[in-house]
């Protein structure tokens, strides 16, 4: 007997009664957001789980939910005076039922479309009018696409401009064994080291110990290939020029109340950001950006990866931006 099929859009509670939408599509595909933060909690393809959340997460406002995909607006980390990583991550966003038309037309019906606005209070912490709408679409391949559409609303002609990253937390293996493509030769600012300018030495970004860089200028497509799961993130991105590698390493892990000890081995963070150049909008303009990530089998190839350069065929079956 056939039971019920699930919808391909839910509205639920999630941890501790926070409102969620589960997005569903075929193959045991699925996505989580929670309206807190206008967070991606989970992306699944054939039940299995991509991304990291950490098993210390604090679902409970104002802390931001560590793991997923937290929104980093309008502000990258402390590039500014207003809190790390802005503020649109801890704020309670709204399921927008009548958004303005896309010019790309999706074929998914599992997708959802959320709004941020600023508040009295808010305006008091950046005094700038803007609507910030959030398309989460799960594709019918189990791709994830994140659209961000921010338009500057205020009245008085005032112009504003932003940092921005998709804080995209990875689940992998085994971070000794996970490669990041398609930064090498780019110059990065290292967090590590008082944001100096570096350029990229190595074929391909690997972990030995902690790393929070900020690649500039990057390209539309990245790759992060788990060795041990024969697995490749493919990462494209548009609007979004800088990439931002993070991992905490074992002593960071130590100082974060809501991260496990050990859970360092088992994420990265690859971000799609717009940070050495912020976007400045002009009243009534609006800028997007977009990520889409999927998750394909690695290509193997006498013993190594295809160095440098994705596997055409696996990364052409995937749909474009
Ligand atoms: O603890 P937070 O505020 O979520 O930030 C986590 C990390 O986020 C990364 O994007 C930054 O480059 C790191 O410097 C930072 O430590």
């Amino acid at each position: 007997m056939e039971g019920e099929k699930a919808p391909a859009v839910e509205v639920c509670k999630g941890v501790n009664g926070l409102d969620k939408v589960v997005l569903r599509e075929a193959r045991d595909c699925s996505a989580e957001v929670y309206l807190y933060g206008g967070h991606v909690t989970s992306w699944k393809n054939d039940g299995e789980e991509l991304l990291f959340v950490s098993n210390k997460a604090i679902f409970k406002p104002p802390k931001a939910i560590r793991g997923g995909i937290p929104i980093c607006f309008p502000q990258f980390s402390n590039f500014g005076s207003l809190e790390q990583h802005g503020f649109a991550r801890n704020k309670q966003w709204s399921i927008d039922t009548d958004p303005p038309p896309f010019p790309t037309v999706t074929s998914s019906r599992a997708f959802v479309d959320l709004i941020l606005k600023p508040s009295e209070e808010d305006l008091k912490i950046w005094p700038n009018s803007y609507e910030f709408r959030l398309r989460v679409t799960l594709g019918p391949g189990g791709d994830l696409m994140l659209t961000s559409r921010i338009r500057n609303t205020n009245t008085e002609g005032k112009t504003f401009s932003f940092t921005f990253a998709y804080h995209t937390y990875f689940f992998v293996s085994d971070i000794s064994e996970v490669r990041v493509e398609g930064l090498e030769t780019l110059d990065y600012l290292d967090n590590l080291q008082e944001r100096k300018r570096f350029t990229e030495q190595g074929d391909a970004v690997v972990f030995e110990s902690e790393v929070d860089k900020i690649y500039l200028s990057t390209p539309a497509k990245l790759a992060i290939l788990d060795h041990e799961k024969k697995r490749t993130f493919v990462l494209r991105k548009d609007g979004l020029p800088d990439a931002v590698v993070w991992n905490p390493w074992d002593k960071k892990a130590k100082a974060m109340a809501d991260f496990g000890d050990d859970e360092y081995k088992h994420m990265v963070c690859v971000e799609a950001a717009a940070i050495e150049k912020p976007i400045e909008l002009k009243p009534n303009e609006e800028w997007t950006g977009r990520l889409e990530l999927s998750a394909v089998p690695s290509s193997y190839f006498s013993g190594h990866y295809f160095s440098g350069q994705l596997d055409p065929e696996k990364v052409l079956q995937s749909s474009s931006i």
